[in-house]
């Protein structure tokens, strides 16, 4: 099976949901344009990191985002990767993942597990308790969020349960843009899975991003990666080529795990 992707490789209005919506769309637009059967949006694309109005402007249980997604993901007939969009939820604010279906139903959520204190995520977010897999058209996925991918374990265990697409929502800042390229090759190449990562572009009062969306292969070949600018990244991925290098180096079955 293969499927192509396309990336909305977007800025994001500082703190301005409105206005958010509003470019997303547009955005949308240009990404069916490339007819993708799955596209993905960056992290906290509705909010960007105006973490201190977060009880303004944070969506309530995620309502207005998941109906907006929704109803784009049906009209268009694909499959959102939905980014993530800062959730109020009845204990906290969580930085939260959603995952729609071609026909508009919400499939998964995942909610931020690991809290980025340079970023100050701490101080304002609840980390999420949900686990990152779940399945899409049949095929077992994952979904994480920027931080995440520094945490190979977490990563592992989606891979060890049979993940053969690892899919990254980020704002990954423009100073460690080399790390955010290793790290993602890494995963993809440990893993012998897709990974497909969409970053934002654009500033806020306090950090540049770095673009940079990238898709690499199980074999760790960079097969799309965007520039710093605003752009759609597209690729095709193709399953058959998970379980290919899977059989040429037999990394799962290889494993002595009662010496890890
Ligand atoms: O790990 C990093 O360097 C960046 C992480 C980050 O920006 C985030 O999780 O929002």
């Amino acid at each position: 099976m293969k499927k192509k992707i396309a990336m909305i490789q977007m800025d994001i209005v500082y703190g301005e949901p409105k206005e958010n919506f509003k470019r997303t769309k547009e955005e949308f637009a240009n990404a069916v344009k490339t007819g993708a059967d799955i596209i993905l949006l960056p992290e906290l694309w509705t909010t960007g990191y105006d973490l201190t109005r977060l009880d303004e402007i944070a969506d309530k249980h995620a309502i207005e985002s998941i109906a907006f997604l929704s109803e784009l993901a049906k009209e268009f007939n694909v499959i959102l990767i939905g980014g993530s969009v800062a959730e109020q939820c009845d204990d906290g604010v969580r930085n939260t993942l959603l995952v729609i279906d071609q026909k508009g139903k919400l499939i998964h959520k995942y909610s931020k597990l690991h809290l980025f204190q340079l970023m100050d995520e701490h101080l304002y977010l609840e980390a999420g308790q949900d686990e990152a897999e779940f399945t899409l058209d049949g095929e077992s996925t994952a979904g994480y969020i920027c931080y995440d991918i520094r945490f190979p374990e977490w990563m592992r265990k989606s891979a060890v349960s049979g993940a053969k697409v690892m899919y990254v929502v980020a704002e990954w800042p423009k100073p460690r843009i080399d790390h955010w390229r290793a790290l993602l090759q890494a995963r993809a190449i440990e893993n012998q899975c897709y990974v497909v990562a969409c970053n934002r572009v654009g500033a806020d009062p306090k950090n540049e991003f770095g673009g940079m969306s990238l898709v690499v292969d199980p074999w760790g070949e960079i097969v799309a990666e965007g520039g710093s600018g605003e752009e759609i990244v597209t690729a095709t991925v193709d399953f058959d080529l998970v379980d290919e290098v899977r059989g040429r180096i037999p990394v799962f079955r290889d494993r002595i795990v009662e010496k890890y």
